[in-house]
C-alpha cells in the first residue's frame, strides 16, 4: 500500500461549490422537496436534494387559525389568514423559542397527544417540534402527506424518531445537540451525590412519618475513584465536576483524545480497569449497536464488590434484568437512573421500586436554562429548514447538489465506510488524535473538491461511537470539537483523469487496535479503499492487500496460511445461515501469515464467532460493521 509519489495538502474550496442557499419567502410560490430514497447515512446516492420549486407551502400556510394554550391549533377546515407554515409543538418547549416559532409560523402546542390524534393533525403541518417523548414513527411520516417538511428534537437523542421512515417520506430531522450538555452533566453529579447520601430514600421515609438516621447512613465521595463511561460532551462535564468534589477521576473512551483527558486531570483507561477499578461508575456512552447491554452479567461481575453506578445516557446501555441481579447480589450497591430501556418503564418495573435505586424520569436535560437553550436552537433550526437554509444539525440531510454526486457518489460511500471501518478497528485506550486521509489521484486539486470525501470520512468516523450526526456543513466544526485532527494528502497518479479518485487510504495515528494487523509499518491504523465498476472495495488493511467488496459486514481474520482455511470458516458461518458474499485472501508467503478477508451480508451469532476465534491457526480475527 505504501506509495512514493509527489503529496499536497488540500486547500478547501468555497462552499459555495456545493450548496445553493434559496431563501424561502412566505409569500413565494414553493416547496420543499427531496429525493425519497435514503438512510441515517445519506449523502449520495442515497441523498437527499434540498429543492424550492412548489406552492404548497402557500396552500398549507392557507389556515384558519383558533387560540389554544396561549398558541394556535390549525384545523382541516382553516381557510383564508396569512401565508405562514404551520408548527406542532407536542411536547413542552421553551417560551423564548415558541416566539421565535411564532414570528415565523401558525405554532399549535398540543401536548400528550395519541397517536391517533398526532396523525389526525399531522398532515396540517409542515414541521413538528418533539423531545424524547413523542414518538414519531413511520405511521406518522405516512399520515402527514407529504406536507411534513421538518422534524425539530429539542435535545440531542432522536431514539423516538424513525429516521429511515422521515427520508423515504423526504422529511428533514434536525436536533439541538449542544444546549443541555451541561444540564445533563449536572444532572449526574445530583444523581451522584443525592445516592451516596440517601437523599431520595431518607425523604421518603421522613415523609412516611419516620426518623430514620442509622438506616440512611451514607458513603463519602472525596478520595472515591469515579469511572467516567464515555468522555465526550456530557462526560467531560461531569469528570470536571467530580474532580471538584475531590474524587479520582478515570474515563474509558476508546476514542476520546488522550490529552482531552489529560487536560481535565483525567486519565483514560481500559474498559476493564475502569469498571474493576472504580467506587463510582458514571455512564455517559451514546447507545449504539456495540454499547447496547454493555452493562450486563459478565461486566458486573468484573466490578468491585459495592460499586455504585449513575446512568443518564441511555437506558438501553444497560442490561436492565442484570442490573437487578447484581443489586441483589451486592456487587452493585447502589443505582441512580435517569433513563430506562423503556420510557416511561412499566410500574411494577424492579429497578424503580428497587430500596437501593434512585430514579428520575429522564430529567438530565430539564432545567430552565437548558430548555430555553434547546428550543431556541431548534427554533432557529426549522425555521431555517422551512426557509430552505442548510441545517449545520441536520441528522438525515446532506444537501449535495446532485451533479456532485453522480460523479462521486461511489468514492463518497468508500469514504464514509473506510471511516467507518478505521474507528472499528480501534482498541486499547489511548483515543483517536490523528486522522490522515489519502486520495491517489490523477487529477490536479482544482479539479478534484475532496471536502466532501474528508466529510464522509469524518462521519464515518464519529457517527458510529456519538450521539452526533455529521454531515457536510457540520463536519469540519464537529471533528474539531471532539479533537480529530484530520489531515488530508494526494498522491498523483498517472492514470485517467475521467477516474476522479484512484484510491483513498484513512490512517489513525497513535491508536492501538484490535486487530493488529491492522496496523501497518508506519504505527498506524490503515485500511485502503477503491472504487471497482462503481462498486466500493476495500483493497488494503495495514500492510496486507485485500480485495473485498464493502457491503454488508466483514470479518478480517489472520491465519498461518494453510489448506482448508476458507473452508473451515466458511462452514461454520454456512451453519449459522451467513451467506459469505465476498472472499479474499493475502499473505506474506507461502505457509507464512495470511490475511483473510470475507464479505458477508449477515451479523453471525457471538456462538459462530466464538467457534472462528477457536480455529487454532487463527491468530487474531475481528467482526466488523459497515
Ligand atoms: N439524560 C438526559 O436527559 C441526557 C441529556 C443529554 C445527553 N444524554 C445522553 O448522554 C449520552 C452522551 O451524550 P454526549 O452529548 O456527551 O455525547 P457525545 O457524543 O459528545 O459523547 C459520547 C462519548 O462516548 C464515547 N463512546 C462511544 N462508544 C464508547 C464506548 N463503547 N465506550 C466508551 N465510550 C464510548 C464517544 O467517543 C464520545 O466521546 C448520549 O447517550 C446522550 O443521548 C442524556
Ligand atoms: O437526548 C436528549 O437531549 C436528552 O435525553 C433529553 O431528552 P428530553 O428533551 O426528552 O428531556
Amino acid at each position: 500500500m505504501a506509495s512514493t509519489a509527489t503529496t499536497a495538502v488540500f486547500a478547501p474550496k468555497s462552499q459555495a461549490t456545493f450548496f445553493s442557499r434559496r431563501p424561502f419567502p412566505a409569500s413565494a410560490p414553493s416547496t420543499i422537496s427531496f429525493d425519497r430514497s435514503g438512510s441515517r447515512a445519506p449523502f449520495f446516492g442515497q441523498a437527499l436534494r434540498l429543492v424550492v420549486d412548489s406552492p404548497k407551502i402557500s396552500t398549507l400556510c392557507a389556515a384558519r387559525t383558533l387560540e389554544r394554550d396561549s398558541s394556535t391549533e390549525v384545523t382541516a377546515a382553516s381557510v383564508g389568514g396569512t401565508a405562514k407554515p404551520t408548527v406542532l409543538v407536542s411536547e413542552k418547549l421553551g417560551e423564548a423559542g415558541l416566539e421565535l416559532l411564532r414570528e415565523f409560523a401558525n405554532v399549535d402546542c398540543s401536548y400528550n397527544l395519541t397517536t391517533e390524534e398526532l396523525c389526525a393533525k399531522i398532515s396540517l403541518c409542515d414541521a413538528l417540534v418533539v423531545r424524547s417523548g413523542t414518538k414519531v414513527t413511520r405511521e406518522v411520516f405516512e399520515a402527514a402527506k407529504n406536507r411534513l417538511k421538518v422534524v425539530g428534537r429539542a435535545g440531542v437523542g432522536i431514539d423516538n424518531v424513525d429516521l429511515q421512515a422521515a427520508t423515504e417520506n423526504g422529511c428533514l430531522v434536525v436536533n439541538a445537540p449542544t444546549a443541555n450538555t451541561i444540564a445533563a452533566a449536572e444532572h449526574g453529579i445530583a444523581l451522584l451525590t443525592a445516592m451516596a447520601r440517601n437523599v431520595a430514600q431518607s425523604d421518603a421515609s421522613m415523609k412516611a412519618g419516620k426518623w430514620q438516621r442509622n438506616k440512611y447512613v451514607g458513603v463519602s465521595l472525596v478520595g472515591k475513584k469515579l469511572a467516567v463511561m464515555g468522555f465526550g460532551k456530557v462526560g467531560s462535564e461531569v469528570a470536571r465536576r467530580a474532580k471538584g468534589l475531590g474524587m479520582h477521576v478515570i474515563s474509558h473512551d476508546p476514542y476520546a483524545p488522550a490529552d482531552r483527558a489529560r487536560a481535565v486531570g483525567v486519565e483514560l483507561v481500559s474498559f476493564d480497569e475502569a469498571v474493576s477499578t472504580a467506587d463510582f461508575i458514571s455512564l455517559h456512552m451514546p447507545l449504539t449497536p456495540s454499547t447496547s447491554k454493555i452493562f450486563n452479567d459478565e461486566n458486573f461481575s468484573k466490578m468491585k464488590k459495592g460499586v455504585r453506578i449513575i446512568n443518564v445516557a441511555r437506558g438501553g446501555v444497560i442490561d436492565e434484568d442484570a442490573l437487578v441481579r447484581a443489586l441483589d447480589n451486592g456487587i452493585v450497591a447502589q443505582a441512580a437512573l435517569d433513563v430506562f430501556a423503556v420510557e416511561p418503564p412499566p410500574k411494577d418495573n424492579k429497578l424503580v421500586q428497587h430500596e437501593n435505586v434512585t430514579v428520575t424520569p429522564h430529567l438530565g436535560a430539564s432545567t430552565m436554562e437548558a430548555q430555553e437553550g434547546v428550543a431556541i436552537e431548534i427554533a432557529e433550526a426549522v425555521i431555517g429548514a422551512l426557509r430552505g437554509e442548510l441545517a449545520a444539525t441536520a441528522v438525515n440531510a446532506p444537501m449535495v447538489p446532485s451533479e456532485v454526486l453522480s460523479e462521486l457518489a461511489p468514492y463518497v460511500i468508500l469514504a464514509e465506510k473506510l471511516g467507518r471501518l478505521a474507528v472499528q478497528l480501534v482498541g486499547g485506550g489511548s483515543g483517536i488524535k490523528g486522522v490522515k486521509v489519502v486520495y491517489t489521484s490523477s487529477r490536479s486539486p482544482d479539479d478534484l473538491d475532496t471536502r466532501i470525501l474528508r466529510a464522509m470520512v469524518t462521519k464515518g468516523i464519529v457517527e458510529p461511537i456519538s450521539s452526533e450526526f455529521v454531515n457536510l456543513v457540520n463536519a469540519d466544526f464537529i471533528a474539531k470539537q471532539r479533537g480529530l485532527r484530520i489531515s488530508e494528502e494526494r498522491i498523483f497518479h498517472d492514470g485517467s483523469p475521467e477516474v476522479p479518485v484512484d484510491s483513498i487510504q484513512v490512517h489513525l495515528a497513535n491508536v492501538e487496535s484490535r486487530f493488529a494487523s491492522a496496523i501497518s509499518d508506519s504505527g498506524e491504523i490503515v485500511v485502503e479503499g477503491r472504487v471497482k465498476d462503481r462498486v466500493p472495495h476495500l483493497t488494503g488493511v495495514g500492510s496486507f492487500s485485500v480485495d473485498v467488496g464493502l457491503e454488508g459486514n466483514l470479518i478480517l481474520c489472520r491465519q498461518i496460511d494453510q489448506p482448508g482455511m476458507i473452508g473451515t470458516v466458511g462452514s461454520i458461518l454456512g451453519e449459522n445461515n451467513v451467506n459469505v458474499n465476498f472472499m479474499s485472501v493475502s499473505r506474506t508467503a507461502p505457509r507464512k501469515h495470511a490475511i483473510m478477508a470475507i464479505g458477508i451480508d449477515e451479523e453471525p451469532d457471538k456462538e459462530s464467532l466464538r467457534k472462528i476465534g477457536e480455529i487454532s491457526a487463527i491468530e487474531e480475527f475481528v467482526f466488523l460493521k459497515l
